[in-house]
């Protein structure tokens, strides 16, 4: 974890145009599957996960004897904690419920616009270097709530050729029976393209690693994404009430996903960001997933000494983080500073894995600088919207002549006409001639 000070920094970003010879790379090797499972299908998907996640499976689908021996196998208490994690995250997402509007004018005007759920939409739940159970409900809650009925998730198998059997009994308890054992860009392939298998669906959701991201990003278009939901973040802006014990915990939390996670800090003062970092080491030793944390912190993680908490607020903007923690004094008051971040946490008490699994809101969120322009999965994402446009016959006479105007000087007389015709034949008759 290295130490630089904000000017450091800036010029750093302003220097590390993203290393154009690793992005061909990835897009070559996503391309090349996207391409071989459209033609091959389930086959090219058997392939890949036995290429990719040395495993050699018969059959895609999970089964129901699959469902009832995860249910065996995973322990009460950890089905009370989803219980009451499923009813925090269904409060948080009803309260986006949209509903459909219509505004009455006069002339028997009616216009309005029509709020419609997605028909069919697949879920990635990651599953190479850990399982996830928690992003099951995150992604499939809010488009339950948005009515969403037709829902399909896939997922890497574990080594054994089976599916985490937290993940199927999350993916139970939101109401999805079909689960596909497949990983990767393949399995976005599939989804968007469809196979024997598995059949396309209207939208994809839900994060993954860099094939994963990169492959929602190539299919766009021939089918909806939510967003670009690639490897974790976390930026943490502590100032000298922000206990340094608490702030390493919470780097170490988000450097344990993936050795391309990014954890940073901002900080003012060399003192600070000294302590800090001697608790990362100190803390690191007792993790599991040391390996992949130390790796994620050389590569990616920093410890940004600024000039003052304006300076703080002007790279975190810079940066657009997928998860914002704010450890300063008073925080709430900080709110308005931040002009992009996925989620913004409040307080030494509010850490990021309090939104990874519990409080409500989603924790499938924009990263890689997405912040920008992307927000939260939401149940936003699972409905699309119709117009409704009536007139009556008079609101239409009325407004015949400037409709026309505008037609025609767009050059286009046969629009021009479908609004003149029923100014000269009011009454036209419905028989046929
Ligand atoms: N942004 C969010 O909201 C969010 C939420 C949860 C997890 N995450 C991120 O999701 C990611 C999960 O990554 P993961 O790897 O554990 O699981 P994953 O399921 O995303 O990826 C595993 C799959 O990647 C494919 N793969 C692995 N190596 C490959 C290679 N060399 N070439 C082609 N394909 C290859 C394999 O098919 C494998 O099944 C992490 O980066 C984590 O930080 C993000
Ligand atoms: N921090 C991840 C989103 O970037 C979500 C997650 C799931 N489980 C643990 N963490
Ligand atoms: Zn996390």
């Amino acid at each position: 974890m290295r130490i630089l000070t904000s000017g450091e920094f800036i010029n750093e970003t302003k220097d590390s145009s993203p290393s154009e010879s690793n992005d061909i790379k990835l897009d070559s090797t996503v391309l090349e599957v996207i391409k071989h499972v459209r033609k091959e299908k389930d086959a090219a998907l058997m392939q890949y996960t036995e290429q990719f996640d040395d495993v050699k499976l018969t059959n895609l689908l999970v089964s129901e004897a699959e469902f009832r021996e995860a249910r065996e196998l995973v322990e009460e208490d950890f089905i009370t904690a989803l219980t009451q994690a499923t009813e925090n995250i269904k409060e948080f997402h009803l309260a986006q419920k949209e509903q459909s509007w219509f505004m009455e004018k006069e002339n028997g005007v009616l216009l309005g616009q029509k709020v419609t759920p997605l028909e069919k939409v697949g879920v990635y739940i990651p599953g190479g270097k850990a399982a996830y159970p928690s992003s099951v409900l995150m992604d499939v809650i809010p488009a339950r709530v948005a009515g969403v009925n037709k829902i399909v998730i896939t997922t890497p198998p574990q080594s054994n050729g089976k599916i985490n059997p937290y993940v199927l009994v999350a993916a139970e308890e939101v109401g999805v029976d079909t689960i596909y054992k497949v990983g990767g860009a393949q399995a976005i392939a599939a989804l968007a393209y469809g196979t024997e298998t598995i059949k396309k669906v209207d939208k994809i959701v839900g994060p993954g690693n860099a094939f994963v991201a990169r492959a929602k990003k190539w299919v766009y278009g021939d089918v909806a994404i939510d967003m670009i939901a690639g490897p974790s973040e976390i930026c943490v802006v502590a100032d000298e009430t922000a206990p340094p014990s608490y702030v390493a915990a919470d780097l170490l939390s988000q450097a344990e996903h993936d050795e391309s996670a990014s954890a940073i800090c901002v900080t003012t003062t060399k003192e600070i960001a000294k302590n800090i970092k001697n608790e990362i080491e100190r803390q690191m030793e007792k993790l599991e997933r040391k390996d992949i944390i130390k790796k994620s912190l050389e590569q990616n993680g920093s410890i940004i000494i600024a000039n003052n908490l304006l300076d703080a607020f002007d790279i975190v903007n810079e940066i657009a983080p997928e998860h914002l923690q704010l450890m300063i004094q008073n925080p709430t008051d900080y709110i308005s500073s931040v002009k992009h971040a996925g989620a913004i946490f409040l307080g030494n008490y509010s850490p990021e894995p309090l939104g990874d699994y519990f409080a409500g809101p989603n924790h499938t969120l924009p990263t890689n600088g997405t912040a920008r322009f992307a927000s939260p999965l939401g149940v936003y994402d699972f409905v699309k919207r119709s117009s409704i446009i009536r007139y009556s016959q008079d609101a239409l006479l009325l407004a015949t002549d400037q409709i026309t105007k505008i037609a025609r000087t767009e050059g286009l007389t046969a629009h021009a006409n479908s609004i003149k015709i029923r100014k000269d034949y009011p009454h036209a008759s419905c028989e046929n001639k």
